[in-house]
């Protein structure tokens, strides 16, 4: 029986705009933004309710269609049945797929709100405006969008770009000091795999949490730009996005096993980079003084070094849930040396369950 092929090839370059500034979220073209008389519906975090009515009073002057949904999603909530209570609210109000949704929070809500506007419609263009240090220097650029699972971190998840991301540094003017801590576990991971300048920056001087500044801009800066360097070469992490995962193998695992949202993001990120630099020095010699100079960061910025007591076997099965895994095992990312990220396979076991003890109680 004769067979012949027809094949799809999509052309989708896709774009993201990355916007930063400090105190411009007033200024910036919104409408140029928003395709013509498409509708928006904003989703905001309630605790920054203040940005997202700016927002809506902004676009209203412009006759923009906006509806605003205020909400609270914590970590342990990062999950599908909050999804579909979004998916309901867009049912009710008869959402039509050249509708704008634009995310305003930290990490969790452009993550749940992103997967949301990957999926409604089978897609809806989306804006990202972080409000809190993870989400500005990492979370909410890149297109990752996701929700927990019983099984694992962001197991439920796409790869949605948001058409633009609008960083203003100034609304971390009055963000809690535990969100500054939630954010720098990743500041330091990308410090470690970019190496210089970012490296630099941090030796050079670390000021304290909670106090946005001129150093603190630039970081975000730096990092912000760094990330959408990565994406921009490999968007579908086939090989170099997954540098950006560095700590993430035993991160993920450690905010699973203890439950979502007992430990941050950023903690359970300074804990999983401890393992992975300890990992590095066996794998690939990694010179010593870069673990040395990470446990100095976060001792710096108060991250914890040492988890909760925890089975390492039960750990170990939860990190085999990774993203990174494939049928022949997991993928690590380790470091041959501070801003040389390289991919391992088949890592042993027992040199795994070792390492694992450095962030041991
Ligand atoms: O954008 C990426 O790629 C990253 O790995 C960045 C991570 O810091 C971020 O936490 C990401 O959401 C984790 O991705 P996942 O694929 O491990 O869920």
């Amino acid at each position: 029986m004769a067979w012949h092929e027809i094949s799809i090839e999509a052309q989708s370059r896709a774009i993201s705009h990355v916007v930063i500034g400090h105190q411009t979220l007033g200024g910036w073209p919104w409408t140029s933004w928003i395709p013509k008389g498409s509708p928006v519906i904003i989703v905001a975090d309630e605790r920054v309710q203040p940005v997202a009515q700016s927002i809506q009073t902004r676009l209203g002057a412009e006759d923009v269609k906006t509806l605003l949904w205020t909400v609270t999603i914590p970590e342990q909530d990062k999950n599908l049945q909050t999804v579909n209570t979004l998916y309901q609210r867009m049912g009710e109000s008869q959402v039509t797929r050249d509708t704008v949704v634009i995310a305003v929070g930290g990490g969790v809500l452009t993550d749940l709100v992103g997967y949301v506007a990957a999926t409604y419609l089978r897609g809806l263009r989306w804006i990202a405006i972080p409000t809190t240090l993870l989400a500005q220097v990492d979370a909410a650029i890149g297109g990752k969008v996701a929700v927990n699972t019983a099984f694992g971190k962001n197991l439920v998840g796409a790869f949605h770009l948001p058409s633009i991301v609008g960083i203003d540094t100034a609304v971390l003017e009055t963000l809690p000091l535990r969100e500054w801590q939630a954010g720098v576990g990743e500041v330091l991971k990308s410090a470690l795999i970019a190496g210089p300048p970012l490296s630099d920056a941090l030796s050079s001087e670390l000021p304290p949490l909670g106090t946005m500044n001129d150093w603190w801009a630039a970081v975000i800066g730096e990092t912000a730009a760094l990330k959408a360097r990565i994406v921009s070469e490999d968007l579908y992490e086939r090989n170099t996005r997954m540098f950006l995962n560095f700590g993430h193998t035993v991160a993920h695992a450690l905010e699973n096993y203890f439950g979502y949202g007992t430990l941050t993001h950023g903690e359970a990120v300074g804990l999983g980079t401890l393992v992975a630099l300890d990992l590095s020095e066996k794998v690939l010699n990694m010179p010593r003084w870069v673990e040395e100079q990470a446990r100095t960061w976060m001792a710096r910025w108060t991250l914890p070094s040492r988890a909760p007591a925890f089975d390492s076997q039960k750990l170990m099965g939860i990190m085999a849930q990774d993203k990174k895994a494939r049928a022949f095992g997991l993928q690590w990312v380790l470091l041959a040396d501070i801003g040389k990220p390289q991919v391992v396979t088949s890592v042993p076991t027992d040199v795994v369950l070792d390492s694992l003890q450095v962030i041991q109680p």
